[in-house]
């Protein structure tokens, strides 16, 4: 039985890579979003929210998890995020699972992984893209995002590994720190690339 080829996009906070796998769905390749999974299962009425408020007492309400509560909760304690991750990794890999079945017949699928390198999940993929951008533009993105502080900004890269390395771990990087046009292009090129088996 034949199955897609993956591709893991991944990059750290703030590269872009929302955005650039908003350009792959563009391209008409189905993708698989980590980050938005989490959120429905966050959601209100989210499969996670009793567990998550069993976990962490009054960080959930109505509206589902209080995530910016939570973040900081978990984001300047390795053992309170361990816990959390716990809770919320299984239920990912068994969506991603999920999506993988749905999309048996396509020849080129997206799985948007922010942690790709941080969980050692590349054996997921047949080929890792990594989004990244100069540091200052990193940092000028996130610290213009509502509810980010420099503290927050820099526990969080703390928790993730450096771009440098991912950038030298990557089968191809895309370029954001440029205009949305030429890095649309890039994914473009990319995927006409995979397209043709010359990956
Ligand atoms: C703690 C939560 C509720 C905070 O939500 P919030 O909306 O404030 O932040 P957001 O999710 O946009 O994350 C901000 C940045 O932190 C990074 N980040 C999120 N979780 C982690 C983590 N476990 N380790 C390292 N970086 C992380 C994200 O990739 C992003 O770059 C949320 O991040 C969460 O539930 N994280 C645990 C699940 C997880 O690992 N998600 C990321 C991969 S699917
Ligand atoms: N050339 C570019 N490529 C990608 N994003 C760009 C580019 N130029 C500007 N941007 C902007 O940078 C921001 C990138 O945010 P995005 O949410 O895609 O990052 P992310 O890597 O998914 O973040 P996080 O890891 O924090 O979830 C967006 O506001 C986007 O419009």
């Amino acid at each position: 039985m034949s199955r897609p080829h993956v591709i893991g996009l991944t990059g750290s906070i703030g590269m872009g890579k929302s955005t650039v796998a908003a350009m792959f769905e563009a391209e008409g390749v189905p993708v698989f979003d980590a980050d938005r999974e989490v959120h429905a299962m966050q959601g209100p009425g989210g499969l996670l929210v009793p567990a998550i408020e069993a976990a962490f007492p009054g960080s959930t309400g109505p509206a589902g998890v209080d995530r910016a509560m939570l973040g900081a909760l978990v984001f300047g304690d390795r053992d309170a995020l361990a816990r959390l991750e716990t809770i919320v990794h299984p239920a990912v890999a068994r969506a991603r699972e999920a999506f993988l079945a749905a999309h048996a017949d396509a020849p080129l699928v997206v799985f948007d992984i922010p942690l790709l390198f941080e969980k050692g999940s590349q054996a997921l993929v047949d080929a890792v893209v990594v989004v990244s951008a100069p540091a200052e533009v990193q940092r000028d993105r996130v610290l213009a995002r509502d509810g980010m502080t420099a503290e927050k900004f820099a526990r969080i890269l703390a928790l993730q590994v450096p771009d440098a390395e991912k950038r030298a771990r990557a089968d191809h990087v895309i370029d954001t720190g440029t205009t949305l046009e030429e890095t649309a292009q890039q994914v473009a090129a990319l995927v006409a690339t995979f397209r043709a088996g010359l990956h």
